[in-house]
């Protein structure tokens, strides 16, 4: 009977200490928040599939529109939403050594060579990648252009298999053609790495909304399988190239030149890659120097940071891109013209510097971008104490504490009307020169901010360019019977998807250049 009793009592405790405390913490602290509910926080409309996150995150924004930042509970963990945008200059660019962390489902162990400057996609580099890139685009639409009729597709499921084959190549030096072989190993294991249903969709939120619980539950993203897989290719790489001295411009070959002690910097000529680049933070002058040994292991960990950061990311944002262009007719004949004027102008063969030319191509990229942003928020982990002074009446000084979450909005920021007018409205001339100055800083994110930004930002609009350049040139894109236009947002998952999924035709362009 003591023993029940004692149990109780130390389930109630259990309960207390970890569920119902924590949810005290912006009460506490006198800071806006919603009311949050026991275990679930403020991700109940979310959990119970009533709202989208992004719909629910943005309707929440807008509650708090006059505060400079409020307090919310991913579960039992309060973190903190801001919404202003000089505060976001403080904690992610100007304290940024307060707040180097964030919450990713990467294992805490991969020192990233992102933090030590590795200067894998400085412009020179990507100059020698824009071949492989461009290579992967070819095999890709000559698949579909040898089938001369009219193909109806789910493009989100065909932008997956050529960014597995394009990160194969520019990552591993792998060779993958995955629309025409879909059982290549590289393709199968990159699914199962990145298949985030069922069981694991638990292991993916718990460990992206309550990385204590994970910590608790010892959850294990990826399988021994694939960490096995991504191990055995990177050391037969190595090995293979160290045998034959075979040289190919790839982060493979940066990876092994670095483990060499023999990695060379070039300066940047620099050669702006988009509206949405993030040039101004990149590493010009890199410091990346190996002072511990770089393993085969190092090396495995590293190639799979990128293929990861680009799996889900690319493919999201090209469907989006291609959803815009069938739901706007107008901008997709517009932005022909422009690759029929680049055609003309390279006789019919692109170049690195034509492509990045193209301003139509780049407003409609970076519009894209802004309705649709791959990663709905960023984040990042407090690791020493900072203070947010009051400056609003009724503010009080804020101890932000290490271990806490500070998270922005992006989708919401994207989306606000006090930033972008007529936000909802897929309009790629905000991004033209008259009027890209328009935009305030600090309101637009796709690729992050401050010194944690995406490193491989400018990679991925080279080849997002690369492949609708290539696409728009050979085919309409229409609708066909299983399109929805206006798009409806899936509540079913928290990243950003269709919920009728990205349906729709390439009809061959008989009278091409
Ligand atoms: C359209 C495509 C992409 C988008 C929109 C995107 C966006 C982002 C964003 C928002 C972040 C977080 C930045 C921050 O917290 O400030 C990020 C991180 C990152 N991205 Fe990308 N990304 C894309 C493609 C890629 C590609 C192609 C690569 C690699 C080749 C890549 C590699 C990474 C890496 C390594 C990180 C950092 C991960 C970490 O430090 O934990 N991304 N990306």
């Amino acid at each position: 009977m003591w023993i029940v009793i004692i149990l109780v009592f130390l389930f109630f405790l259990l309960v207390y200490y970890k569920f119902y405390l924590p949810l005290q913490y912006w009460r506490d602290r006198q800071i806006p928040h919603l009311t949050p509910s026991l275990i679930i926080g403020n991700l109940g409309p979310v959990i119970r599939r009533k709202e989208t996150f992004n719909a629910y995150l943005q309707k929440i924004c807008g509650k708090f529109k006059n505060f400079r930042y409020f307090g919310f509970y991913q579960f039992s963990q309060p973190c903190l939403i801001l919404l202003d945008r000089e505060l976001i200059k403080q904690i992610f660019v100007k304290h940024f050594e307060n707040f180097t962390d964030h919450y990713d489902v990467l294992p805490k162990d991969i020192d990233t060579f992102w933090k030590r400057g590795f200067p894998a996609f400085t412009s020179k580099k990507m100059k020698a990648m824009f071949q492989l890139v461009t290579e992967c685009s070819e095999r890709f639409v000559d698949y579909f252009v040898k089938q001369n009729t009219i193909i109806a597709l789910d493009i989100m499921d065909a932008f997956t298999k050529f960014n597995n084959d394009v990160i194969a190549s520019c990552t591993f030096g792998i060779h993958c053609d995955s629309l025409i072989n879909e059982n290549n190993e590289f393709y199968r294991m990159g699914k199962e790495a990145f298949d985030f249903s069922g069981l694991k969709s638990i292991k993916f939120f718990g460990n992206a909304f309550s990385p204590t619980l994970s910590r608790l539950f010892r959850v294990k993203m990826f399988s021994t399988r694939i960490s096995n897989f991504f191990l055995r290719i990177t050391k037969e790489t190595i090995s293979y190239r160290k045998q034959t001295g075979l040289y190919r411009p790839d982060v493979m070959h940066l990876l092994i030149e670095a483990q060499k002690g023999r990695l060379t910097y070039d300066d940047d000529d620099l050669v702006v890659s988009g509206y949405s680049g993030i040039d101004d933070f990149y590493p010009i002058k890199p410091n990346f120097s190996n002072k511990t040994p770089i393993t085969d292991e190092d090396i495995a960990s590293q190639a799979f940071v990128f293929f990861f950061g680009s799996y889900d990311t690319m493919s999201s944002a090209l469907s989006h891109t291609v959803y815009e262009l069938v739901a706007n007719m107008d901008v997709q004949v517009k932005l022909r013209t422009e690759i029929n004027y680049t055609l003309n102008q390279c006789n019919g063969k692109i170049t690195y510097e034509s492509i990045f030319k193209m301003k139509y191509l780049d407003m409609v990229i970076s519009e894209s971008l802004r309705l649709w942003p791959p990663p709905a928020i960023l984040n990042r982990v407090c690791v020493k104490p900072f203070v947010i002074e009051p400056i609003l009446p009724n503010e009080k000084s804020l101890l932000v504490e290490p271990g806490t979450e500070i998270i922005i909005p992006v989708y919401a920021s994207h989306r606000n009307p006090k930033y972008f007018t007529n936000p909802d409205k897929f309009d790629p001339d905000r991004f033209s020169d008259e009027n890209k100055d328009t935009i305030k800083s600090f309101t637009y994110f796709p690729f992050g901010i401050g010194p944690r930004f995406c490193i491989g930002n400018r990679f991925a609009l080279m080849t997002m360019k690369i492949i609708i350049y290539k696409l728009l040139a050979h085919f309409e894109i229409i609708p066909v019977k299983q399109t929805v236009i206006p798009l409806e947002q899936s509540k079913n998952t928290i990243m950003l998807r269709s919920k009728h999924g990205y349906w729709f035709g390439l009809k061959p362009i008989q009278d091409k250049l």
